[in-house]
């Protein structure tokens, strides 16, 4: 008989649940004896096995249902390949300094915080109520700015700075110093405006071998194996088209300001898919018609630039036939993330996709839309779902040389008309010498646009004047003696194209932690006992799936308790034993903390006649049964075959008198 109450829909303390959840050791800062480093955190037993049952369930879903391609690819990379991909140039936040006491602040997160104090101290001043999200995020980050505690603002500032957080993402580093500068935003530890935003890599640097003179980067993602290796998938794969590459592996960014736990770590673990698609044909899928009808919940770009937050629920078929979403495919991979999260355990109701805005959109990406969770911190990037188009194929090909296209044989040859660039080979060596290569190519890497307009001048000028890296002046005049452009007619067989790729990626930390936030609730005993934690996660995805407990120390109970851990075992299942002297209500609810679904009892009744209890940790309702038919219903429960009502309608109910909390 349960003699509990469930205290759920209450505000999360997130103090509380981070003490628990470094007390049970899902995770703990790295080398805390030495004090630490921020944002680096090192997972224990129950935190490792969540994470292992996250991506065994990704798995699962993705690669095994999609007959994914999947590549363990190398941390360490070459400064060569992060170079030609972009991001040593471009992979960086912005970052600005408190020239008193030496703060680094990222810029956007310092913004965002500064505005939204502002606006909760003009609550206040009118007296209206304070969400309890906002009171604690103020309470944690100590963020009453100097001098600005509840200060009540004109009506159109309010707007303006509800405007700005709605896009805050959408701003680059010069735009941040302005608003730092019109709104005179200053660091709340010293009352001090910081200097304008810089920008700063996120990459760790490194230099392979002994010599130093081969200089790398951790990786800030999986992608890039991905890419280098895509001819070979595409062999692998028999030359067929589409197809999806899949890595789960370590990721390293150098956060400028970690913060939140594991939601902004400097090392964390990414589930990526690189699915490679034909641009042409508007990126159609498939196994669209399986998700057309699934209704996501979307936050679109026009809606964020408006100074807007509102969300509407749409089908993704209507999304895509709209326009909203760009393409089936894209589409199609919102609808399994979504469905992923589902499975998860992931609260419905805490799910969002937010289209990223013009300037948030990483350097390759040409549409991007994150799934986002809502947590205690607010809205959080859990999966980026990125349209990268041709872009990484195509720069890596450019730079090696290498055949990162598709050649696919044409049916019905086509011959194609079009402007096409002859060189009058045996001048053009002796006039241009060593400069000659550089010209050439410079002249038939033009479009057929290009072509167009250089077809005119050497027609109108007898000569064409172009612009060629590396050449003197950066440009060369190349005479009609030595160049033709003309209209000239070719057979095409084979069509040779560089794929799209779109990218969901996965941050597991994030949607770990975001999971323990929806998971979590208390339960309080009727006589006023502390709040005992619970953490409903499904069986399928919960650290340990049963706990193990006799009622007596007694001798005659060892045998049983071998017994069923034999039988757990061998179905798979994975079990802890908790012999110790505490009481039965007292060991199942340290056991709820740390999420385990399902618990037996080996009590006196087992001894007489081999049958065990089952307790379910949600309602904490009991059934009881011979230990094979309990082990195979908890095989069933795991899988998510059946449910617990199931189960309870199938074995006999037991009642027990033992108080769940004492
Ligand atoms: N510092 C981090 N700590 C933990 N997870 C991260 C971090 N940075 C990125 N991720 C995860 O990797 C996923 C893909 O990375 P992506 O490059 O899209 O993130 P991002 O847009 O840079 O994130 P943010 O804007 O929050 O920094 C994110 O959705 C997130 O789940």
């Amino acid at each position: 008989m349960s003699t509990t109450t469930d205290i759920k829909g209450q505000p999360l303390d997130r103090a509380f649940l981070d003490g628990l959840l470094r007390r049970r050791l899902f995770y703990t800062p790295s080398f805390e004896i030495y004090n630490g480093v921020s944002g680096l955190y090192d997972y224990g037993p129950p935190g490792c096995a969540l994470q292992a049952n996250i991506i065994d369930l990704w798995r699962k879903h993705f690669i095994l249902e999609e007959d994914m391609l999947e590549v363990d690819c190398t941390v360490l990379t070459p400064h060569e390949v992060l170079k030609t991909s972009g991001h040593v140039d471009k992979f960086a936040d912005w970052m600005c300094k408190d020239p008193k006491n030496g703060d680094i602040l990222r810029a956007d997160h310092f913004v965002e915080d500064v505005l939204e104090t502002r606006l909760r101290g003009d609550k206040e001043a009118r007296g209206e109520k304070i969400e309890e999200k906002e009171e604690s995020d103020a309470k944690k980050k100590k963020k009453k700015t100097k001098g600005q505690e509840a200060i009540k603002l004109d009506d159109e500032v309010v707007k303006e700075y509800e405007s700005i957080l709605a896009q805050i993402d959408n701003y680059n580093g010069e735009q941040l110093g302005e608003l730092i500068k019109k709104y005179d935003l200053r660091n709340p530890a010293t009352g001090v405006q910081p200097t304008p935003p810089v920008a700063f890599n996120l990459m760790f640097q490194t230099s392979i071998g002994p010599s130093s003179n081969l200089p790398g980067y951790l990786r800030p993602e999986t992608a890039q194996g991905q890419f280098l290796n895509f001819h070979k998938l595409l062999e692998f794969n028999t030359g067929q088209m589409p197809f999806a590459s899949a890595s789960i592996g370590k990721s390293y960014r150098n956060e400028i300001s970690p913060r939140a736990g594991l939601l902004r770590v400097r090392e964390f673990l990414m589930a990526e898919i690189e699915h490679f698609v034909d641009p042409e044909g508007h990126k159609k899928h498939h196994r669209f018609g399986e998700v057309e009808d699934i209704e996501l919940v979307l936050l679109d770009r026009e809606t964020q630039l408006s100074g807007q937050t509102t969300l509407r629920k749409i089908a993704i078929g209507k999304a895509v036939k709209d326009g909203l979403v760009d393409n089936e495919t894209l589409g199609y991979f919102l609808a399994r993330i979504h469905l992923f999260l589902k499975k998860l355990g992931i609260d419905q109701s805490k799910v969002r996709f937010r289209q990223h805005m013009a300037n948030e959109m990483a350097h390759y990406a040409t549409d991007c839309w994150d799934a986002e969770l809502l947590t205690s911190t607010g809205w959080v990037e859990c999966v980026g779902c990125a349209d990268r188009s041709a872009y990484d194929l195509s720069v890596h090909a450019k730079k090696t040389g290498a055949p990162l296209v598709v050649r696919e044989r044409l049916e019905t040859p086509k011959v194609i008309e079009e402007l096409q660039v002859e060189i009058e080979k045996k001048k053009f060596g002796p006039a241009f010498k060593k400069d000659a290569r550089a010209i050439e190519t410079a002249l038939l890497d033009t479009t057929q646009e290009q072509r167009e307009k250089l077809a005119k001048e050497l027609e109108e000028n007898g000569k064409v004047i172009l612009d060629v890296a590396g050449v003197a002046d950066g440009k060369a005049e190349v005479g009609k003696d030595l160049l033709k452009i003309e209209f000239r007619k070719r057979t095409e067989n084979v069509r040779e194209y560089t794929p799209n790729v779109i990218e969901p990626s996965f941050g597991i930390g994030r949607i770990l932690y975001s999971l323990i936030e929806h998971v979590y609730w208390s339960r309080a005993s009727d006589g006023g006992d502390e709040a005992r934690s619970v953490l409903s996660f499904p069986p399928a995805v919960a650290p340990t799936k049963v706990l193990v407990v006799p009622l007596s120390a007694k001798e005659e109970f060892r045998p049983l308790v071998r017994q069923v851990l034999q039988k757990l075992r061998a179905a798979g299942i994975s079990s802890r034993v908790d012999d110790s002297s505490a009481s039965i209500g007292k060991r199942y609810a340290r056991n709820d903390e740390l999420g385990t679904p399902f618990g037996i009892t080996v009590d006196f009744q087992t001894i007489k006649d081999g049958s065990v209890t089952l307790r379910d940790r949600d309602s904490t309702r009991q059934v009881r049964a011979d230990m094979d038919k309990i082990v195979s219903a908890i095989q069933t429960l795991v899988s998510d075959s059946k449910t617990w009502q199931d189960v309870e309608s199938e074995l006999p109910k037991f009642e027990t008198q033992e108080l769940e909390i004492r």
